[in-house]
């Protein structure tokens, strides 16, 4: 095991990261911008350098100030939480190059799955169901009109280097064919420097679901159960719960077995997440992330199994020590992600000071944050302060819990879309677990 990791990332997923650490007697090491010089990730680590000032390309995102920084404090291994360098191929190379161990897939793996046809072809290889469509980039409208022609419109033009959202056109019609394609073409290079775009058939409302995954470098490969993500806002997750209320036993192994098998063709270590488009009973492979997630916690809380701590021994070498039958899911859980935003605003992004921060507690309720009381909070970095993870034997017994947490959770100097959640665990299609990924943005403007 280690004696020492360096977390290069900030806020709540860093202390998420620094518990794993002490939890198992390793000692961390924190990186920090100027902005961040009093941050609660500073406050909890061993030993913490600065990095740079405050844009995230000038610190987070410096390669080689994060790597100074592991060489002085002398760290054996780098955990990059989400976002930022976490899947970054380049870096997680660079890691690998150097004398740290690089905590996450290899970047190979990282590569191979990262290129989203390939990791298409990839999961046909292993009888994983794709969306419809193509598994080579396209470069012709006419290519995107077969795709049309046999699956009908709408079908949706993904960039190669896209994913979570960002390079994702949908296409309704034969004459928008060329502009979409163009569009799509050039933001592929423009934003992912990479102009390749692939087709799908265009799932109308489908549901997001994606599947928790530990590999170790002795081949064992066990899923830890699925997650919904259907409630999201312009691709940004609001509401993530664990299990999916859109999935029957059946269901649940076939996409969970669906899962494993792809990410041992691909070859695949550490912790990641297989996302999958479900519609009408039918599942299919959408992408694979390549890294820890916000939402793991939805997962940790009804499995009782530290998804973050298994990361650490498993880039130390370790086997997983339980096989597929002894995952077990115990009730339900729903994860509030709690935004600095401003809901009644479009959820713009707020700043302000923590006059008062008082999250809630009781049985079923954990609290992932790296903020206290008179904190700053800036508009620096991501809008997330702190995650609320609510966990009940049933969802109905969960929603219940969750009124009452978010009802205890007081946050006054700041605005942020608590308020959102308090209505929306009163929302009888939310209650149902009927929403779909469409749901919230026609939802809101529907409202608006
Ligand atoms: N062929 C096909 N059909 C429907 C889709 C639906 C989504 C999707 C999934 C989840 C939320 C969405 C919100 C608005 C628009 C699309 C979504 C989607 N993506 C791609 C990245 C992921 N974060 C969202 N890809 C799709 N692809
Ligand atoms: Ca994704």
């Amino acid at each position: 095991m280690f004696s020492k990791v360096l977390v290069a990332n900030r806020g709540e997923i860093a202390v998420r990261v620094m518990r794993a650490c002490r939890d198992l007697g390793v000692r961390t090491v924190a990186v920090y911008s100027d902005a961040d010089k009093h941050a609660g990730h500073v406050r909890y680590a061993d030993e913490a350098y600065n990095i740079g000032p405050a844009r995230a390309a000038d610190s987070y995102l410096d390669h080689d100030a994060v790597l100074e920084a592991g060489r002085e404090a002398g760290a054996d291994a780098v955990h990059p939480g989400y976002g930022f360098l976490a899947e970054n191929a380049a870096f997680a190379r660079r890691v690998e190059e150097s004398d740290l161990t690089w905590i996450g897939p290899s970047a190979d793996a990282m590569q191979r799955l990262g290129e989203k046809t390939k990791a298409r072809s990839l999961m046909q290889e292993a009888d994983v169901p794709v969306v419809p469509g193509t598994t080579e980039p396209v470069d012709s409208a006419d290519e995107v009109k077969a795709i049309a022609e046999e699956y009908g419109y709408p079908v949706a033009i993904k960039a190669e280097g896209g994913g979570g959202g960002r390079g994702l056109k949908v296409v309704h019609s034969a004459d928008e064919v060329e502009s979409q394609l163009e569009t799509a073409q050039r933001e592929g290079e423009a934003y992912f420097d990479n102009s390749s775009v692939y087709v799908e058939k265009y799932l109308e409302a489908p549901r997001h679901v994606e599947v928790q995954i530990l590999a170790d470098e002795h081949g064992n490969v066990r899923h830890l159960g699925e997650r919904d993500c259907s409630l999201q806002r312009r691709h940004q997750k609001v509401i993530e719960e664990a299990p999916s209320p859109a999935l029957d036993a059946d269901l649940r192994e076939q996409i969970g077995d669906a899962a494993r098998r792809g990410v041992r063709e691909a070859g695949y270590t550490n912790a990641g997440t297989v996302e999958f488009l479900v519609e009408d009973g039918e599942f299919y492979f959408m992408e694979v992330n390549t890294r820890i997630q916000v939402e793991h916690t939805a997962t940790e809380v009804i499995t009782g199994i530290d998804v973050v701590k298994w990361q650490l021994r498993v880039a130390a070498g370790e086997e997983l020590d339980f096989d597929q039958d002894d995952v077990e899911f115990d009730g339900h859980a729903i994860e509030y992600r709690i935004n600095a935003e401003n809901a009644a605003d479009d959820f713009a992004p707020a700043t302000g000071t923590l006059e008062t921060y008082d999250p809630p507690g009781g049985i079923g309720v954990r609290i992932d944050d790296a903020v206290r009381q008179a904190d700053e909070i800036g508009g620096d970095y991501d809008s997330m302060i702190a995650k609320l993870i609510v966990s009940a034997g049933s969802r109905e017994e969960c929603l219940a819990r969750s009124e009452r947490a978010l009802s205890e959770f007081e946050i006054e100097g700041l605005q942020t879309i608590i308020p959102f959640h308090r209505l929306m665990v009163t929302d009888e299609t939310f209650r149902a677990g009927e929403h779909t990924t469409k749901y919230l943005d026609e939802e809101l403007d529907r409202e608006r």
